[in-house]
């Protein structure tokens, strides 16, 4: 108890007294369109992450802006690391909406690029940014919402399950889900172990075995996303769902939240070297490259039927 405590009060330094306005009802088509107010102003520089801070309301809305489709590239993680830890440090956010530029695709998850055909080295150096990318969001003491608004397959996946709560696009072709096996990779442990907390355990067994990607009607029936809204409510739902968090007192929150998922970020604390060492010798194997690889030649294939 006397960590998840320590661990809350760490946290409890995003708080804020922030008089909150009301929520911005404005309906815009995507985040990239989103009408900011006069009081938001951009909180980042970065290519890949545009974060926009709303110093009435204490919401930010950080957007991927890595195109073709925000995979989760070594470059992008980093950013998105260091634009996280200039929110965190700002008593001005209370809340964090991620959310997608692009249309169609919230992110295509980890950037099969960093991981076929590279160096053991640029290999551990990707996986320890994507194991510090999810400790930061999944640890969080701000509320953090998921405004999925489009494809969000294996990492995409895990970074919305790293959210306290999911809004979804309902459109049945937007399609979510730890599908890591159809490419024939494994997803680790801290995924699943994601995924299991959210589903269940049944579920979770069925889905990372069939790498399933779930369309919006039937991931909001798992579970997987808590509600689904048009495409142009999408961000004003997002703002007035973070509202109503706010009404909950940061510090008892914080702390309530650090107990949920202490035992979920302790397992990957202690085990975070070999969890390197796995991934790295995982993907040593020729017959895990040789399944990237034509999975790569398969993707691109798609494109040019
Ligand atoms: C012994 C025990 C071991 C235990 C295990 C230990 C370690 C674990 C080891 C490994 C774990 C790895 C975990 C992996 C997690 C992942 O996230 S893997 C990535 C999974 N992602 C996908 O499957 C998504 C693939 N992409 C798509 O389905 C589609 O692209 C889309 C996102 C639905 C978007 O579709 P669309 O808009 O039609 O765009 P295109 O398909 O045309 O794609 C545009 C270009 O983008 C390229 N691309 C797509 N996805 C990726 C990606 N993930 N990485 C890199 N590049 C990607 C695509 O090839 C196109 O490129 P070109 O324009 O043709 O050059």
């Amino acid at each position: 108890m006397a960590s998840v405590l320590r661990q809350a009060a760490r946290l409890a330094s995003s708080r804020c007294l922030t008089q909150l306005s009301a929520a911005s009802s404005t309906s815009r088509l995507g985040a990239s369109s989103y009408n900011f107010s006069p009081s938001s102003r951009n909180a980042s520089t970065s290519s890949t992450i545009k974060v926009q801070l709303d110093s009435n309301t204490g919401v930010a809305i950080m957007m991927f802006q890595n195109p073709p489709v925000n995979s989760m590239s070594l470059d992008f993680m980093t950013e998105f690391v260091i634009a996280w830890d200039k929110l965190e440090l700002d008593k001005s956010c209370r809340g964090i909406i991620l959310t997608s530029a692009l249309p169609n695709v919230f992110s295509a998850g980890l950037d099969i690029m960093d991981m076929y055909g590279t160096t053991p080295e640029h290999r551990t150096a990707f996986w320890k940014a994507l194991q510090e990318l999810w400790l930061k969001v999944y640890g969080s003491g701000k509320i953090v919402v998921a405004a999925i608004n489009g494809a969000s397959p294996a990492g995409g996946c895990l970074m919305a399950l790293s959210c306290d709560y999911r809004i979804m696009i309902d459109n049945p072709k937007y399609k979510i889900g730890i599908n890591e096996t159809k490419l024939g990779i494994v997803a680790p442990f801290w995924f699943k172990d994601c995924l299991e907390n959210t589903v269940g355990y049944r579920m979770s067994e069925m889905s990372v075995q069939y790498g399933i990607l779930y369309n919006s009607a039937e991931a909001l029936k798992i579970g997987l996303v808590d509600q689904l809204v048009p495409e142009d409510k999408l961000i004003s739902t997002a703002t007035e769902t973070m509202i109503k968090w706010f009404a909950i007192p940061d510090y008892a929150r914080q702390i309530s939240k650090a107990m949920v998922r202490k035992a979920t970020m302790d397992k990957m604390l202690a085990g975070r070297e070999a969890d390197i060492t796995n991934f790295v010798t995982f993907t040593n194997k020729d017959s895990i490259q040789k399944s990237l690889g034509m999975y790569m030649e398969m993707l691109k294939g798609r494109k040019a039927k």
